[in-house]
């Protein structure tokens, strides 16, 4: 196996690995579908489009890079410590930002389409 395909495989890996594991993940992938289904009936244009590919791929990569770091915590303090919390914190908070963006998108997308 090439080394480009086997980097492809271990990340496809981490990637299953977070959607089987993460709730967070779950519910964002199950967002992913519920608004690429609506995407599809209301019929988005190609700019449209665009934006909610960007907000969802931003979501979905910012919950994947929060599984890693929630992984490297563990690993590196199976105990309390303030530093772990932060560092935990911080990357939620980043996937916070993400969602909410993302929220902030949807609507400016949807609202004229559904709005009457
Ligand atoms: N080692 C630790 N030291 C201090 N605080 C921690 C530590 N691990 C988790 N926390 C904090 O405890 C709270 C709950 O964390 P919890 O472990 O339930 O969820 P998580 O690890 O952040 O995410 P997930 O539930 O997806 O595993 C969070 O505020 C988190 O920052």
């Amino acid at each position: 196996m090439s080394r480009f395909l086997r980097s492809f495989v271990f990340a496809w890996s981490g990637i299953r690995s977070a959607a089987s594991s993460q709730a967070n993940m779950k519910f964002h992938l199950a967002a992913a579908i519920v608004v690429n289904a609506a995407g599809l009936l209301i019929g988005l244009s190609r700019l449209e489009w665009l934006a909610i590919v960007i907000v969802q791929g931003m979501v979905l990569a910012a919950e994947t890079m929060n599984t890693a770091i929630e992984h490297v915590v563990d690993l590196a303090s199976p105990q309390e410590h303030p530093l772990a919390k932060a560092a935990k914190d911080t990357a939620a908070g980043a996937v916070l930002i993400t969602a909410i963006t993302a929220v902030i998108v949807g609507l400016f997308v949807f609202g004229p389409h559904v709005l009457p």
